[in-house]
C-alpha cells in the first residue's frame, strides 16, 4: 500500500514526464520580479530579507528564526518552504515531515490531560487507503489486488474504470497549508471532493477532527460542508444579482444568521480580503480577482475549520493571481487556518504549501515539504517535475550546513535555520566568510562556499550535523 504520510516512492517510472510547460512556467515564476500588487506582498519581502543575517560580530538572533506563530506561511516565493512546520525542520530527511507536528506548543507541559493533548495532536483530516474508482462494480477495483495492480489502460480496458484516486494516505494537520499538485487528470478535484464526499469514495477511510466522514448521514455532511470545510472553487459561483455584500453573507443566510448579525458579519470579512468601498456592486461589475475575493470572503465569512480550495487562481492572469496567492499567505499567518490547496502550478504549490502532495495517475508519488520535494524528489517523475526549480531559492541552509569548528561557531554572519541558500549565498559573497546557522543563540552549524555551490549544482549530499 501506498502510505503518502512519508515521502515515499510508489512505481512512479521514468517514463512520461511533466509537461515542459508546467517546469517551464514554475521556473520563470520562480526566479520572476518578487513584486506584488498588494501590501501584504511588500511585508512579506520585509521579512523576507530580515530572515538573512545579522553580522558578524553583533550576531543578533537572526530575525528568521522560526517562531511559535502558528504553521508559518511563505513571506516571498519558495524561500518559506521550510518554514513548514515550525522549529524542528530537519528537512531532508523522508520521516522529517512527521518530527515537525506543528502541535500548540502550550499543550506539553505535565498538567496537560492527555485527551486535551490528543485533540491538539489529531490532524484535521486523517485519510487512509483511499480508492475513487469511476465506472461498473467500481468496487470490485481496490477489493482485487490483481486489478488494483493494473496500470489506468489496462483497468480500463479490462473493466470500464477509471482509478482517479488510489489508495492514497495522508493526514491533513491544523493551522498548515497542504498542497495537492499534480498534473491535469492526476486525480487532484476528485481527492480533494472525496474529503466531504462531494464526490463518493469507493473505499478507504477519511476523518475530520477524529469523526468518521463515511459514516455522517445528510444532516450531518451538510454540516461539514457549510460549517467545518468551506471550499473555494475556480468558478466563483456568486449569484449575480446579489451585492457583494449579500453574496458574503449567503452562507451565513443559510446557516440562519440574522439580517443585521451577517451583514456585520460579512462588511467585516469583504474588508479582511481587501474589498472595502465595493459592498454594493454586483459580481458582473468586478474583475475576475475581485469576484475571487469575493468567493474567498464568502467562505470566511462561515469561519471553517477548514478551507479547500480547488484551483481558486487558475483564471486570473499572472499579476492577480501572484496578489490572490499574497493574499492567501496573509490570511493564512494572519489566522492560521487550515488549508487545503489544489493546484497544478509547481510555482504557487512551493509558494503556499508547508507540505505538498504530489499525485501522478491517482497516486501520491511523494509528500513532502517543498525542500523535500525539490531537494531529495522520490523518482525519476519528481526529479524531472522539479528540475528547472531554482534549488537555492527553496533549500535552505539547515539542510546544505555542515558542523562548525570552534573557530567558525564564533565568528560569520548569522543565519536563521530557514533562509535559504540564496540568502547564504549573498552573506558569504558579501563578507568572505562562512555563515553561521544560529537557532537561540546556539550555532547549529555553518555554510561556506563549498556547500552553498554543492546545493545550486545538484551536487549536495547534505551530511547530518
Ligand atoms: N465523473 C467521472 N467519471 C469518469 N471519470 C472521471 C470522472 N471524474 C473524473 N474522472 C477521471 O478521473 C481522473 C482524475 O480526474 P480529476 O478531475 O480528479 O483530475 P485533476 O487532477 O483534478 O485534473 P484537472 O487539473 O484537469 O482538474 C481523470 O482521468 C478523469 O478523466
Amino acid at each position: 500500500m501506498n502510505d503518502g504520510r512519508t515521502t515515499s516512492t510508489t512505481g512512479g517510472s521514468a517514463a512520461g514526464s511533466p509537461t515542459g510547460a508546467a517546469t517551464g512556467a514554475a521556473a520563470s515564476a520562480v526566479t520572476g520580479p518578487a513584486g506584488s500588487l498588494s501590501p501584504a506582498g511588500a511585508a512579506g519581502s520585509a521579512g523576507s530579507a530580515g530572515a538573512a543575517l545579522g553580522s558578524a560580530a553583533a550576531a543578533p538572533a537572526p530575525a528568521g528564526v522560526p517562531s511559535n506563530a502558528p504553521a508559518p506561511a511563505h513571506p516571498t516565493g519558495p524561500r518559506g518552504a521550510t518554514g513548514s512546520s515550525g522549529p524542528a525542520g530537519a528537512a531532508g530527511s523522508p520521516g522529517s515531515a512527521e518530527a515537525v507536528v506543528p502541535v500548540a506548543s502550550g499543550t506539553g507541559g505535565g498538567s496537560t490531560p492527555a485527551s486535551a493533548r490528543d485533540a491538539a495532536a489529531r490532524p484535521v483530516f486523517a485519510v487512509e487507503g483511499l480508492w475513487k474508482v469511476f465506472g461498473p462494480k467500481a468496487d470490485r477495483v481496490p477489493a482485487d489486488p490483481g486489478l488494483a495492480a493494473l496500470d489506468a489502460a489496462e483497468l480500463r480496458s479490462r473493466t470500464g474504470c477509471t482509478a482517479a484516486v488510489r489508495d492514497v494516505s495522508f493526514d491533513v494537520r491544523k493551522g498548515e497549508v497542504f498542497v495537492v499538485m499534480g498534473l491535469s487528470g492526476s486525480g487532484k478535484s476528485t481527492l480533494v471532493r472525496c474529503l466531504t464526499r462531494l464526490i463518493e469514495p469507493t473505499a478507504g477511510t477519511i476523518a475530520i477532527d477524529g469523526e468518521d466522514v463515511r459514516a455522517m448521514d445528510r444532516a450531518r455532511l451538510r454540516e461539514l460542508r457549510r460549517h467545518r470545510a468551506a471550499m473555494v472553487f475556480q468558478h466563483f459561483g456568486l449569484l449575480p444579482h446579489r451585492t457583494v455584500l449579500d453574496n458574503v453573507a449567503y452562507g451565513l443566510e443559510v446557516q440562519g444568521m440574522g439580517r443585521r448579525e451577517r451583514r456585520e458579519k460579512a462588511r467585516e470579512v469583504v474588508a479582511k480580503v481587501g474589498l472595502d468601498g465595493l459592498e454594493q456592486r454586483r459580481p458582473g461589475q468586478l474583475s475576475g480577482g475581485q469576484q475571487q475575493r469575493v468567493g474567498l470572503a464568502r467562505a470566511l465569512a462561515v469561519d471553517p475549520e477548514v478551507l479547500l480550495f480547488d484551483e481558486p487562481f487558475s483564471a486570473l492572469d499572472p499579476l492577480i493571481r501572484r496578489d490572490m496567492q499574497e493574499e492567501v499567505i496573509r490570511l493564512h499567518r494572519e489566522e492560521g487556518r487550515t488549508m487545503v490547496f489544489i493546484t497544478h502550478d509547481l510555482n504557487e504549490a512551493l509558494r503556499l504549501g508547508d507540505r505538498i502532495a504530489l499525485m501522478r495517475d491517482g497516486r501520491v508519488v511523494q509528500l513532502g515539504t517543498p525542500e523535500e520535494i525539490v531537494g531529495s524528489p522520490a523518482d525519476d517523475y519528481v526529479r524531472e517535475f522539479v528540475r528547472d526549480v531554482p534549488r537555492e531559492q527553496v533549500m535552505t541552509v539547515r539542510t546544505a550546513m555542515r558542523p562548525a569548528s570552534a573557530r567558525e561557531a564564533g565568528e560569520g554572519p548569522a543565519l536563521a535555520p530557514r533562509a535559504t541558500v540564496s540568502e547564504a549565498i549573498e552573506a558569504v559573497a558579501r563578507t568572505g566568510q562562512a555563515a553561521r546557522v544560529m537557532d537561540g543563540g546556539r550555532c547549529l552549524g555553518v555554510v561556506d562556499h563549498e556547500r552553498l555551490l554543492g546545493v545550486v549544482a545538484g551536487t549536495d549530499r547534505g551530511e547530518a550535523v
